[in-house]
């Protein structure tokens, strides 16, 4: 029955362009705003070129240190080739040039907000071209991926017709302004009227806001609508109706109904994926290591399905850190799209999978638009063995909108070749013949391939996965013309202009983090025809071929489509290729990725002629990615590398197997040696984590038994009131440290906090500290440990109640954790609190956070001065810092935007903890009160 199949989201967007008028921009998102590709060719466009920029205001362009990435815009003239030829400029005086964009993305920029000036700039610049020759085109879109949440919205706002041409057919029948005709006919006649109706000088303007929306079909669903459609449609409505600032509000209320990582701010669009840390996994490690059972599965790398899956090297993270389960320590991260293995193990958010047309690459569109929807529900004509048949397409479309189903996380393994190595481990009990993930990636042709991959030879990448055996089923000779991807060059092995390999190296999910092994893989790779009937379109998707464990690593076995053992036995005789197989299975063919070139028959399909293998379920080699260049090895000498000693190229045959040996144990043991210094450091950081805790427990004991604080008796509201007089005497402690301070009694620091506290509660260092004059107090207060904040510990907080009043304590370690009080601080057993003159307070803000955050400090303090902005006279004449848990916490009116700013002006540390934002669990701000 023919019911009305809902648009996708790539669909919608062109309706809502096609109806508008608009060309296309396709945006690669998530958070990061990848890239941006210009695809004109459905723009109805003739002599206008297209204009646009991000306002940069709108853009959240550094979210709670999330790890942005440039927005290279594809702006080359293979972009708008399709478009009429260009105008010619009005005469009068020359025109600025109008820049070339990039017309290739480029992937590793980082998303700064110096890179966003200079591409802003540019397209001002651009604009203003536009502008001044009369030709801008109003253009918008948005981004579109099923499964990621954030959307970059371009809204049109500006279109200017050609004041002096006159209205094309083309524009006319695409629904353009014709405005430049009768305008240019006023002005020739000169009437009032027609000057009226003459159009006014051109301002330049923006054509573009650009702002990231959180993707919500809650939000969006209306009953017979399509989701996107309308969700497309609000938000332009919003941005027309109410303004900008109403649309970017709207955009950070929504965004807080998001989960995002505590740490980075990027959302967790697949909480189901996690990337472990590296100290994470050997907190972890270090922790299992205690227990005998971990050593089971240590470094005997035999294989098998038990717990010990995994080889020599592998086989042990099985074990150690493995069954570390999700929802743990560490943070969470968006693993769906990632970006590159850099060595600092810092992943990045990418875009979802394009697919790209021609060796140039400047057009690049989203994968699922065209190939996915189309007879989606109708079984194609393909082998069930080579496309997975309906069953798997319905599959492949939930991965596609719902994300990985089951937990996953991707552990660090060990380093190899510079970087770290990592793995997929299953977070739960995954059934046997669960269709896990799809291997995404970009799509291209194998021209395009071959061009990349030397340098991913180079670099030692393996991401490549090559789709040679398409699902063939020969078209009907009727629907050539409709079928593209079934031309002739769909034939098995020579895949021409059609997308033949995924390469993950760059645009990739968490499948590109699967492993090899030989014997005991866990997952296999099945091809989903995900076109339509006869479409060639094919997609990899991982099925598991067990029951899986939580903890187990997930493996493939990238060359299982060497059945014959004839060609295993030449392979393991003489494994040429690149990778040496660390599977450690007694049939280990020795190589990750054979060289099948030269050593397999020619029948043999794919050739492997990117170092990986051939037929419909092999992973290729090849990558480019995000190299350390300062860690990896030059071309060739890497480990990996087929030109070096341990593994055996061509070129090398000579070697005996025992100096491969050797050299593969020397890299080996320098692996261990890497891994071990990360261990140590994992420990060494757990300790300083425990020693903390035992710091503020030992805080908490003394707290409790220390008489509980005066509180100010109730006002009765009269001006000889009790509480009227503590007040005053509040007053006085200010003036008393101050006084101290200028006798040599009080000092920065740590003599603040001991003769502050010394010992004595707040009502003795009133009685002390009596007669002074100044007025002013700064106090700290929130999570300084002692051990991070020697001066600040010494002074223990009170909250007097009385005022707003906190003085030092009875310089106990610590704190007792009565920080909360009425400035907004929250209560916890850690506080501590160091009064100070006013005079003093960066200074003491600087030890406390010492070693390294006197700017942190110095900061915290300016920015009390420039937010507070008028010091607080009022209550006891106290002024404050307030260290705040919650980041939430609106702090008397400062709120979250003043934390961030903060957080961000500290370059990122906690300066709570004095530890980097990297290594810290969501760590508390700070906020001003
Ligand atoms: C598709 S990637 C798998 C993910 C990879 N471990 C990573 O960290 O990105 C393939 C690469 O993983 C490593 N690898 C996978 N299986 C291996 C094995 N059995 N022995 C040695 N290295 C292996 C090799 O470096 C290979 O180039």
């Amino acid at each position: 029955m023919a019911s009305r199949r809902p648009l996708l989201a790539d669909e919608a967007w062109q309706n809502v362009c096609s109806r508008n008028g608009w060309g296309s921009i396709t945006v690669a998102e998530p958070t990061g705003t990848v890239q941006v590709a210009v695809s004109m060719r459905k723009a109805p466009r003739v002599g206008a070129r297209p204009c646009w920029f991000l306002n940069e205001d709108e853009v959240p362009l550094h979210i709670s240190g999330a790890r942005f990435r440039a927005v290279p815009f594809s702006y080359g003239p293979e972009a708008f080739g399709a478009l009429s030829p260009q105008p010619t400029e009005p005469s009068g005086p020359p025109l600025p040039a109008v820049p070339q964009l990039q017309p290739e993305f480029a992937p590793h920029l980082r998303f700064t907000p110096q890179v966003m000036r200079r591409e802003l700039e540019s397209f001002q610049q651009l604009h203003r071209h536009c502008l001044r020759t009369n030709q801008a085109l109003a253009c918008a879109t948005s981004i579109s991926s099923p499964n990621l949440e954030w959307r970059l919205l371009l809204v049109a706002s500006h279109y200017t017709p050609d004041a002096t041409a006159a209205p094309t057919a083309a524009a006319t029948a695409a629904g353009l302004p014709t405005s430049g005709a009768p305008a240019a006919a006023a002005e020739a006649t000169g009437t009032p009227q027609q000057h009226a109706a003459a159009p006014k000088p051109l301002q330049a303007k923006a054509c573009f806001d650009a702002y990231f929306l959180p993707y919500s079909p809650t939000l969006d669903v209306r009953e017979g609508q399509c989701v996107w459609e309308s969700w497309v449609k609000r938000r332009l409505k919003d941005s027309r109706t109410r303004g900008m600032d109403a649309a970017v509000k709207r955009w950070r209320e929504e965004r807080r109904l998001y989960p995002t990582d505590g740490l980075t701010g990027l959302p967790l669009a697949e909480p189901r994926v996690r990337i472990k840390s590296y100290s994470e996994r050997a907190a972890a490690a270090a922790a299992a290591a205690a227990a005998a059972a971990a050593t089971a599965c240590g470094d005997g790398g035999g294989g098998g399905d038990g717990g010990c899956v995994g080889y020599s090297l592998y086989g042990s993270d099985v074990g150690d850190g493995g069954a570390g389960g999700v929802g743990g320590g560490g943070y969470g991260m968006h693993a769906s799209l990632v970006e590159g293995v850099p060595a600092d193990c810092s992943f990045q958010y990418i875009g979802r999978p394009w697919l790209v047309r021609g060796a140039a690459a400047a057009v690049r569109e989203p994968i699922t638009s065209d190939l996915l929807q189309a007879d989606f529900l109708t079984e194609c004509d393909c082998p069930a063995a080579a496309c997975g048949k309906l069953w798997a397409r319905r599959e492949l479309c939930r991965l596609r909108s719902e994300g990985v189903q089951y937990c996953l996380e991707v552990q660090p393994l060990h380093m190899q070749a510079g970087r770290r190595d990592v793995g997929v481990f299953a977070g739960e009990y995954i059934p046997a013949g669960t269709l896990l993930m799809e291997y995404v990636g970009e799509w291209i042709t194998e021209e395009e391939a071959d061009a990349r991959g030397q340098q991913y030879h180079d670099a030692g990448l393996h991401y490549m996965y090559d789709l040679q055996l398409m699902c063939a089923a020969p078209p009907p000779a009727a629907t050539p013309a409709a079928t593209p991807a079934a031309t002739p060059a769909a034939t098995p092995g020579s895949g021409g202009d059609l997308p033949v390999v995924v390469d993950a190296t760059r645009l990739g999910n968490v499948a590109r983090f699967l492993n090899h092994h030989c014997e005991a893989a866990n997952v296999e790779s099945v091809n989903v025809c995900s076109g339509g009937l006869y479409e060639a379109a094919m997609v990899i998707c991982m099925r598991t071929t067990r029951h899986i464990r939580p903890g187990e690593q997930l493996l493939l076995n990238y060359v299982a489509h060497i059945k014959d053992e004839a060609q295993r036995a030449a392979i393991r005789a003489n494994p040429s290729g690149q990778v040496a197989c660390r599977c450690g299975a007694e049939s280990c063919l020795r190589v990750v990725f054979p060289d099948l070139q030269q050593r397999m028959d020619s029948h043999t399909a794919g050739g492997g002629r990117r170092g990986g293998g051939a037929g419909a379920s092999s992973a290729a080699a090849g990558g480019l990615g995000s190299l350390n260049p300062a860690t990896d090895p030059p071309a060739g000498t890497g480990p990996d590398s087929p030109g070096s000693p341990a593994y055996v190229s061509a070129a090398s045959d000579s070697q005996d197997g025992a100096s491969q040996d050797a050299r593969a144990r020397e890299v080996e043991v320098e692996c261990w040696r890497a891994e071990e210094e990360e261990l140590k450091e994992g420990q060494r950081q757990q300790q300083q984590g425990d020693q903390r805790k035992e710091l503020t427990a030992a805080a908490a004991t003394t707290a409790a038994a220390a008489p509980p604080p005066r509180q100010p008796p109730p006002c009765c509201g009269t001006a000889t009131c009790r509480q009227a007089l503590w007040r005053e005497a509040a007053v006085g402690v200010s003036e008393r440290v101050d006084d101290a301070q200028r006798s040599g009694v009080v000092g920065g620091g740590a003599s603040a906090g001991a003769a502050a506290g010394g010992g004595s509660d707040a009502a003795a260092l009133l009685d002390r500290a009596s007669g002074f004059k100044r007025r002013r107090l700064m106090l700290l207060a929130g999570r300084l440990s002692a051990d991070e904040a020697p001066a600040a510990a010494e002074g223990q907080a009170h909250d007097t109640g009385a005022g707003g009043l906190r003085s030092g304590g009875d310089g106990s370690a610590g704190g007792t954790g009565d920080g909360g009080g009425d400035w907004g601080g929250k209560p916890e057993a850690s506080s501590v609190a160091v009064v100070v003159p006013r005079a003093q307070a960066a200074a003491v803000a600087a030890q406390a956070l010492a070693p390294a955050t006197p700017a942190a400090a110095a900061h915290a303090v300016g920015l009390k001065q420039e937010v507070g902005g008028e010091e607080d006279e009022g209550e006891a004449g106290v002024e404050a810092i307030v260290i705040s848990e919650d980041e939430d916490e609106d702090v008397d009116g400062c709120g979250a935007g003043a934390v961030y700013s903060s957080r961000q002006a500290a370059g990122q540390r906690d300066v709570t903890t004095g530890v980097t934002g990297a290594t810290t669990p969501a760590g508390p701000t700070y906020a001003l009160a």
